[in-house]
């Protein structure tokens, strides 16, 4: 199979389809089934531990499915190679939480950087492409500075510009909205609505925050117990009457949503040993 350059005619950008994903043998989450086309913005949403990061490493092909199909711009990520897989991820950018900088790079080096490393543009080039993607996120005054001389918020723009100047296909985010004030996080969230109706790309985010994410997201899906809880419309599940959903949505401390990480074999097996040891 090759990786094939156009997207397919469905815009379908990431597939998921009866998708079981895990560690070893342990199983995070089971039958996961998703799809998310392009110019969409996708929340995905759960408690501590539910398994969005795991479904982020599924969707990068940082971890293999246990069943099921994942596809990446129409790709099966089951049948690609290492290095087919690394022409995929050149067409993602992906937003950490703490997206690192290079300390010793100023702001406009910083955003330059996948640019000198993926691709042999001129330099003029470079500079245009750097400079609108910074104006994207608000930047564009800010290129001559120093990693040190600007805020933790401005930090985190800059490596959205980062993120995006080899203008992804799809953009994943992890926990964008984590720590930010509440007018950051408003001018944060309608960013991410703005690049991906600007690049025609599509966005899924981890995330915590209903709120903000409810106020962008084409689809919102929830994962706990396992599996995919609901997924739908911010309005469709804003209506539900599923008490997990509800309880999601409302941030109500009682509810179906344990506190307590559930015990596994592994942990009765340690605490068996452990036991033993005394
Ligand atoms: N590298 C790993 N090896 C083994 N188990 C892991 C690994 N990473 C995560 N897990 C387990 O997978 C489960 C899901 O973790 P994951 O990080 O996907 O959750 P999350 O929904 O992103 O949580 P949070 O919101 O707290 O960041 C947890 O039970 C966790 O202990």
């Amino acid at each position: 199979m090759t990786v094939s350059d156009a997207t397919p005619p469905s815009d379908s950008i990431l597939r998921f389809t009866g998708v079981s994903l895990g560690y070893g043998d342990f199983t995070v989450l089971r039958d996961i089934s998703l799809d998310v086309r392009r110019g969409q913005v996708v929340a995905m949403m759960g408690g501590s531990g539910s398994g969005k990061t795991t479904l982020l490493r599924g969707a990068t092909g940082q971890i293999r499915a246990q069943a099921g199909v994942i596809e990446v711009f129409g790709n099966d990520l089951a049948r690609t190679s290492e290095s087919q897989l690394r022409s995929l991820r050149q067409r993602m950018g992906v937003l950490f939480q703490q997206g690192a900088l290079f300390t010793d790079l100023n702001v406009f080096e910083n955003v330059a950087f996948p640019l000198r490393e993926h691709t042999r543009l001129p330099e003029a080039e470079i500079l245009q492409r750097v400079l609108d993607k910074l104006d994207a996120v608000g930047l564009r005054a800010a290129a001559h500075l120093g990693i040190s001389e600007i805020s933790g918020g401005m930090a985190r723009r800059v490596a959205l510009a980062r993120a995006i100047v080899l203008e992804p296909e799809l953009i994943l985010y992890d926990e964008p909205f984590a720590g930010l004030d509440p007018i950051s996080m408003g001018i944060t969230a309608q960013l991410i609505r703005d690049l991906t109706d600007r690049l025609h790309c599509a966005s899924v985010l981890i995330t915590h925050d209903v709120q903000e994410s409810f106020s962008i997201a084409d689809m919102v899906c929830i994962v706990g117990q396992g599996k995919m809880l609901a997924a739908g419309t911010p309005a469709d599940l804003s209506s539900s009457d599923n008490a997990y959903i509800q309880q999601f949505i409302q941030g109500k401390p009682d509810g179906p949503i344990a506190f307590h990480y559930p015990a596994t074999p592994a942990f009765d097996a340690w605490l068996d040993q452990s036991a033993r040891r005394k």
